[in-house]
């Protein structure tokens, strides 16, 4: 009785500081602030933050930028050979490693590729690798996540008949991935669980929550009314019985560090993905319908067969993708669960191939969804807030073996089924390829999700957070090498996504830690006192602190019996009773004064913390007001460096613009004044040319009229052969003999002709007295060179002579200049002699020409010649014959005229 009154007490003061506690908590939360408070008796130190936990489950959409990531990891599982002396295409070289070597009748081989490949994953499980070694290093982590409140996804994947199936659910005496999921986890949930239906699924992904009366009421009327459920529950006598006969080994493994204070429940469902449709494989039949033909169903369904309708892939509020009006069971024990599984394992659609018996022609998910929430601050039943229950999903995949349908040697329903089959594992591929791209790139292409039910099922995963394992199943068979080798590929490619690592939950939720255990006890002590087991300190009406027996019989049936001296006894005795019972009051009066003091104090101190706490958050918030005037102004100084540096710039974009525009001024003219020194050097050309071609006909009629005077002289006039001044004769000397002259006579030469003029004339004059009209065009230059031209004396220098200055003279000069292709300018004087014609007017007979060049001097050696007679051994016949035209100017004309001349004739005006 002590004992009660002292655990009373004990709930009571509790009961009381909770309240406290709270509501001081209450006001601080209110206020933002966190802060470390003691806990009441055990002084354990609790850290308290503003916000309550949430569930897990509410993933954001998109991934989480700062969250830190994990690669998908892969594992890589070789069955053993079915044939032990078949040849085999792989070894494998670690625990991480295996090695390709392409048989010689692989397609690979026949394309040239003989070099062996080498993949690495997370570990290579041999063939001779046991289910629970499988187990415990791939899915027992994921059980771990799942029992803390964080979501993972365990694949099987591989060509068909590599062993997905057998890794997955193993048989009856060794178990695979599945079915020991199931065990781990009802083994570690224990007692923790809730009563049935206390967790409902609310039909859109979520979970609602219920008294424990009300779970009662519903229990009640499930049992009662079997018939009209439509959902399937715990599995009924009638399946149990379908199973009885198979005994389970099962798993022992029990994890720890679940939290005490909470309830949990399991839920499964399981579907099936065939031919891009979603099946619920745990979809009761309608009592309706009586089979005629097994569950089991193969192709397309028969009048009498029952045909599961298909499922819808919809997005919940924290956008989730979930199967819509599917089962969910709530199972209470692994058997449960895993007669669950074997009822939906019977409607799959399982066919036999030419690769495998059994073969799995849909993908299978079975998922195992935990629910958990905490218990209320009595630690009696779980608080009924929705917003505090956590969902945390393990989904386990068997995917349907890829494979080549010649291989397979299917036709028909199968040919339909590989080929979707082949569709959907290729989408799955190409998702990852992308999400692997995208995250490695840093490209933003669209994962088609959406393009397959698996992958659209299973974005969350991809996209938000959780954990991912892959298991790669490969048969070492030569004969498969070449659909290996893309398997081998793709799940290389696959453990470079990164998925976001999942956050557990927080369920600190501010309520005294160790509720169950003293709720427990305390139910224990009122059974112990005869007390109704399970009631509640509230419901119960029987005093727990009483004042001794009941009152003895005051009825007198005998008139001895002292039933006064009884009575005073008894209250003698009641009243000692109560004095005890008084002065124990008063003395836990006393104590529970002095601890509420306490904790007045305590709350005193907290509230004094508080203060201090409000004071450093006003400084920190001056502070904070201080860095961000800081920056403003560090933000105006830089936009104002930025302004200087953008003008700056703009300024010199300007001068550039502007010297691009002048270069582009100067290039145009350049271009112009490059377009008219053209034109004019054409025209000059053009002249030059011109003037060539006339000095080139004069020369040619020269040599024809000398041919014409070598002809008459051969022709019989003697007078000319003999004639000749004694410098002819002289010059006749240089000549060949008179055979020669007879030869030549023969076949005159043109150089050997008669000069035109006689050479009496071609005395130089320079030296004589006579005036010189010494004719210079307007456009001669000034050569500017220290030799000068050997010339007359005197002179009269004219630009445009006129006849008059002709008659005044009998010497006459003319100057020419030209350039040549050098660009050097050469400069010819002509001279000659100024005859007087029988009519009165004069003629001008050319005697010599002299030359002047000017030279760069390193183009030509530094002389200045008097290219008078060339001093190249040319005979003064050529001379002669060069000067033997003229001009002649005829009364009238200003310039005179160019006219070739011989010595016999002279021209006149
Ligand atoms: N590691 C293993 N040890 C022993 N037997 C195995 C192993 N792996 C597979 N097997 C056996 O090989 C056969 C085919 O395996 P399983 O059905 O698991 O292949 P699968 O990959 O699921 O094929 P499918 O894609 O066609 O469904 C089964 O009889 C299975 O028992």
């Amino acid at each position: 009785m002590y004992h009660i009154c002292k655990l009373h007490t004990i709930f009571t003061t509790l009961r009381y500081y909770e309240k406290l506690q709270t509501e001081v908590l209450t006001r601080v939360q209110q206020q933002g602030l966190q802060f470390k408070t003691l806990s009441n008796s055990s002084q354990i130190l609790v850290t308290m933050k503003p916000t309550r936990g949430k569930t897990p489950k509410k993933t954001p959409r998109k991934v989480n930028v700062n969250k830190t990531k994990d690669p998908v990891e892969v594992y890589s599982r070789v069955r053993p050979l079915e044939d032990p002396n078949g040849s085999i295409c792989m070894k494998i070289t670690n625990s991480t490693t295996v090695q390709l070597t392409p048989p010689e009748n692989s397609h690979a081989y026949k394309n040239g590729h003989y070099k062996e490949s080498t993949h690495t994953f997370k570990y290579v499980f041999g063939p001779e690798t046991s289910q629970k070694a499988m187990f415990d290093h791939v899915a027992l982590p994921l059980v771990e996540d799942l029992l803390h409140g964080k979501n993972g996804l365990i694949f099987m994947y591989g060509i068909t008949n590599s062993g997905k199936t057998h890794t997955m659910q193993g048989s009856m005496q060794d178990s695979g991935v599945l079915p020991r999921c199931l065990d781990v986890i009802f083994n570690s949930l224990g007692d923790l669980q809730a009563k049935k239906y206390v967790f409902k699924p609310d039909r859109s992904n979520g979970m609602d929550v219920q008294t424990e009366a009300d779970a009662m009421m519903e229990r009640q009327k499930k049992e009662l009314m079997p018939f009209t459920q439509r959902t399937p529950s715990t599995p009924r006598r009638k399946d149990k019985d379908d199973f009885s006969n198979m005994v389970r080994v099962p798993d022992t493994t029990r994890l720890s560090g679940l939290i005490e204070d909470n309830m949990y429940s399991v839920f499964v469902s399981y579907i099936e993905i065939y031919n891009n449709y979603i099946y619920d494989l745990l979809e009761e039949m309608p009592e309706t319908i009586t089979p005629k033909k097994p569950y089991r169903l193969f192709g397309m369904a028969s009048d009498n067969q029952w045909t599961l309708p298909s499922k819808s892939l919809r997005e919940d509020s924290n956008h989730n993708m979930y199967v819509a009006n599917i089962n969910e069971v709530e199972v209470k024990s692994a058997d449960d669960a895993f007669i669950v599984f074997l009822k939906g394992q019977k409607q799959r659609k399982v066919a036999h191939t030419k690769l495998n018996t059994e073969s799995s022609r849909s993908h299978s998910v079975f998922n195992i969804r935990l629910v958990q929430a905490p218990l209320d601050p009595a630690g009696e039943e779980v608080l009924q807030d929705k917003n505090e229950i956590c969902l945390s999903q393990l989904s386990l995949v068997d995917l349907a073996g890829s494979e080549r349908t010649h291989r397979t040697k299917t036709s028909g329903d199968r040919l339909r089924e590989a080929g979707n089959i082949n569709a959907s594992l290729m989408t799955l591929r190409t998702c990852i390829e992308i999400l692997r791209e995208n995250q490695t790139n840093g490209a933003n292409k669209i994962v088609p999700y959406r393009d397959s039910k698996i992958t659209h099922l299973f974005k969350n995963y991809f996209d938000g957070e959780g954990k991912v394992r892959m298991v790669v199943c490969v048969n070492p068979k030569a004969a498969d090498y070449d659909e290996t080798t893309h398997v081998m590929r793709f799940a290389e490619v696959t453990q470079e996504v990164q998925i976001a690592r999942p956050t557990g939950p927080k369920f600190d939720i501010g309520l005294t830690p160790g509720r169950r255990k003293a709720h427990q006890m305390y139910r224990k002590m009122l059974e112990q006192e005869g007390g109704t087991p399970g009631a509640n300190l509230a419901q119960t009406n029987r005093p727990i602190i009483t004042l001794g027996p009941p009152f003895p019989c005051l009825q007198m049936n005998d008139p001895n019996e002292d039933v006064i001296a009884n009575l005073l006894a008894f209250l003698v005795e009641r009243e000692k009773r109560r004095n005890i019972l008084e002065s124990e009051r008063l003395r836990k009066e006393e104590a529970f004064r002095a601890r509420l003091q306490d904790f007045e104090k305590e709350a005193e101190a907290v509230k004094a913390e508080n203060r201090d706490l409000k004071k450093e958050v006003e400084r920190y918030k001056k502070k904070l007001k201080l860095h961000d005037s800081e920056k403003e102004s560090i933000n105006r100084e830089h936009a104002g460096v930025l302004r200087e540096i953008n003008n700056e710039l703009s300024n010199k974009d300007k001068q550039l613009q502007k010297e691009i525009q002048e270069k582009e001024k100067l290039r145009l003219a350049l271009k112009g004044v490059q377009q008219s020194e053209k034109e004019r050097w054409e025209k000059e050309m053009g002249k030059r040319v011109m003037a060539n071609k006339m000095e080139y006909e004069n020369r040619l009629w020269v040599k024809n009229a000398q041919l014409d005077q070598l002809k008459q002289i051969v022709c019989g006039n003697g007078e000319v052969e003999g004639a000749g001044d004694r410098d002819d004769v002289e010059m006749e000397e240089d000549k060949p003999k008179p055979t020669q002259v007879l030869n030549r006579s023969q076949s005159p030469p043109p150089k050997r002709t008669a000069p035109p003029v006689k050479i009496r004339h071609r005395r130089s004059r320079s030296t004589s007295n006579t005036v010189w009209v010494d004719h210079k065009p307007v456009s001669t230059l000034d050569t500017e060179t220290i030799l000068q031209p050997v010339g007359p004396k005197k002179k009269k220098t004219v630009n445009n002579p006129s006849v008059k200055d002709l008659k005044k003279t009998d010497n006459y000069m003319v100057t020419h200049q030209e350039e040549d292709s050098k660009g050097e300018v050469e400069t010819k004087i002509y001279k000659a002699e100024v005859l007087p014609t029988r009519g009165g007017g004069r003629a001008v007979q050319f005697t010599d020409v002299e030359k002047l060049k000017t030279g760069s001097p390193t183009n030509s050696p530094p002389s200045r010649k008097r290219k008078s007679d060339e001093g190249d051994g040319r005979s003064p016949r050529e001379v002669e014959a060069r000067c033997s035209y003229g001009y002649e100017s005829k009364a009238g004309q200003t310039q005179p005229s160019v006219n070739h001349t011989v010595p016999s004739k002279k021209f006149r005006k």
